[in-house]
């Protein structure tokens, strides 16, 4: 996917518009014009191949990247670095009278964008690390590597409200599905918290294999995993946690050094939002939900026995 500059990073495509216009202000202001003689063409092309080409890298950034913490550092430090460029190119033709404060603190922005960028990298590099994880699964419009849990490679719940809060200004029907694990902490007590990870992570590719494109799914907490479905039906929604919780019960998880697969199964809840729900509305309906699930089948666990 392509990102549109004006629309998906309004405020840092401003910023750089900002800061290439205020170089050309401040020259402008102090600065006297150049005789044709005396300007140099040959620093012209250089300082102004520097110039586009730092504008060029910045507008790579913003159609390749989501918004973001990376994304910020690194077009915030290369614009700070365009703006001292660009006061250099237009030094070119407007000759500033020595010991003005422009000339004097000229080079100072081209240091800080530097430092700005170096964060980012160092954060782009971080970013990597859970996106290797990550590389197949779906994200909305942001990239927050803190938000993607680094066990299962699924958003955490922080993601999923902002993606919620989004979803529900959208005016669409969306539902709202928990699939809880039954049992997991038996079966940690069991098996160990490694084989416990484990299987988080491989109930995880089998909730993303059976989820749309358009749906998000994140790890909620614990063994709770949360489905978000944008512009889904009841029904629709019904029927995808149904082939999820059956996909998971299907699937004959093989524990390290057991003889015999472990099949799981889950308790599920789902809701659907209504006129002016909020997030945290959603959210609670939904967790109350599952709680009633979970009564529901201890109370039925001891009828029959
Ligand atoms: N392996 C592993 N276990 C975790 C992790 N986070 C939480 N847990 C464990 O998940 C278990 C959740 O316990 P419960 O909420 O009682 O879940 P449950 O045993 O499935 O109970 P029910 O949902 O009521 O069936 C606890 O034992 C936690 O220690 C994790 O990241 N990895």
């Amino acid at each position: 996917m392509r990102f549109n500059p004006f629309i998906h990073h309004r405020f840092l495509t401003n910023a750089v518009i900002a800061l290439f216009v205020s170089a050309f202000i401040l020259s402008a202001y102090d600065g006297e014009r150049k005789a044709l003689a005396d300007i140099s063409w040959l620093d012209i092309v250089g300082e102004g191949g520097i110039v586009m080409m730092t504008l060029t890298w910045i507008f790579a950034l913003l159609i390749s990247r989501p918004p973001g913490k990376v994304t910020c550092f690194l077009v915030l430090g290369l614009g700070l670095f365009m703006f001292s460029a660009s006061l250099d190119l237009f030094d070119e033709w407007l000759h500033q009278p020595t010991n003005t404060w422009l000339s004097l603190i000229e080079s100072l922005p081209a240091p800080i964008g530097m430092v700005f960028t170096s964060l980012g990298l160092y954060q782009w590099h971080q970013e990597q690390f859970v996106l290797n994880r990550q590389l197949k699964r779906r994200e909305a419009m942001h990239r927050e590597h803190e938000l993607v849990c680094s066990i299962t490679g699924l958003y955490k719940a922080d993601y999923l409200q902002t993606v919620l809060k989004e979803q529900l200004n959208e005016s669409q029907p969306l539902q709202l599905a928990a699939i809880d694990i039954r049992g997991f902490a038996d079966f940690n007590a069991e098996f160990g918290f490694i084989e416990g990870d484990r299987l988080l992570r491989e109930v995880s590719e089998l909730m993303i294999m059976n989820c749309r494109l358009t749906d998000v799914v994140c790890r909620y907490a614990g063994d709770c995993f949360m489905v978000l479905m944008p512009n889904t039906t009841a029904l629709q929604g019904k029927e995808l946690v149904a082939q999820i919780s059956s996909a998971l019960s299907h699937c004959a998880f093989k524990v390290e050094g057991e003889k015999h697969a472990k099949f799981q199964h889950a308790t599920v809840a789902l809701v659907g939002s209504e006129q002016g729900d909020t997030a945290h509305c959603l959210s609670a309906r939904l967790h109350a939900a599952l709680q009633q699930q979970k009564q529901h089948r201890v109370s039925h666990c001891e009828a029959v026995s």
